[in-house]
């Protein structure tokens, strides 16, 4: 059994030695190379670098919506470097948060039902009582409990993407995965969004996210650059992302 603790800090996610190698008929492309990574509880972490450089690839892998060629991926302790679909599946959900650049609302459902879905598709069952605690729980923390019997196209793109927090949130994951959690929306509204994830961390949410926003990547604690299916940058002095070898 994986320790989760370093340094009495809580391990959420742990990668030693990550590769992704795709294979086409002509090409072998290496999208990660070696890639160690641990993010404890309440870290902060953003990814940028140049298109290519395998962002996307990182937070798939991180997001168990795909599986790394070699090397080895723990989340809270737990081993998921080789797990089946149904597996994957499973894990996913109980211990990953994902925010999209696309809110990937449901229209037909009120605000207060797409938060809830999490929950009501959960193989833990809970009570109605428990998911409205839950739900107004989230909602309070995007600032959104005045709009709880809307529609998603009755919000704008700014509410609509707090909305999406709240719902990845609700059933508590291990981390948040944010993929450029601001390009659908006006700087405004972005800066809107940012500031709530930024309120999320400050109260204990453990966050990744991947930005092509300088800006946005420098609001983190740990700013990871990829260049080439590398990380790139030394941590600065106590940050705790272990430099990659
Ligand atoms: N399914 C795939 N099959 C083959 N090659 C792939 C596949 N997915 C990604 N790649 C290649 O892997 C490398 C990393 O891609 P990835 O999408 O992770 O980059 P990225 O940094 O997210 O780029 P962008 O910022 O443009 O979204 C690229 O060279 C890409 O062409």
């Amino acid at each position: 059994m994986t320790s989760t603790l370093e340094n009495n800090k809580e391990i959420k996610i742990q990668m030693r030695g990550i590769a992704k190698v795709f294979e086409t008929d002509e090409l072998e492309t290496h999208a990660l190379k070696n890639i160690d990574l641990t993010i404890y509880a309440g870290d902060y972490v953003s990814i940028s670098g140049p298109s290519g450089c395998g962002k996307s690839t990182l937070l798939s892998i991180l997001g168990l919506l795909d599986m790394p060629s070699g090397g080895e991926y723990t989340i809270e302790g737990v081993n998921v470097t080789e797990l089946s679909l149904d597996q994957a599946a499973e894990i996913r959900n109980a211990k990953i948060g994902f925010i999209f650049q696309s809110f990937n609302l449901i229209d037909e459902l009120s605000v207060f039902d797409n938060v809830a879905l999490p929950l009501r598709y959960s193989s833990e069952k809970m009570s109605e009582q428990a998911i409205t605690e839950r739900v107004n729980e989230c909602l309070q923390a995007v600032d959104m409990t005045h709009r709880t019997g809307h529609k998603p196209n009755q919000l704008s793109g700014g509410q609509q993407q707090r909305i999406a927090i709240a719902r990845a949130l609700v059933a508590k994951p291990a981390i948040l995965l944010v993929d450029e959690p601001t390009g659908n929306l006006d700087s405004k509204s972005g800066d809107q969004v940012m500031d709530t994830l930024e309120q999320l961390n400050k109260n204990g949410t453990t966050i990744c996210m991947v930005t092509h926003d300088p800006r946005y990547a420098n609001m983190a604690d740990i700013q990871l650059k990829l260049l080439d299916g590398s990380i790139l940058t030394t941590p600065v002095p106590g940050a705790s992302i272990k430099e990659a070898v």
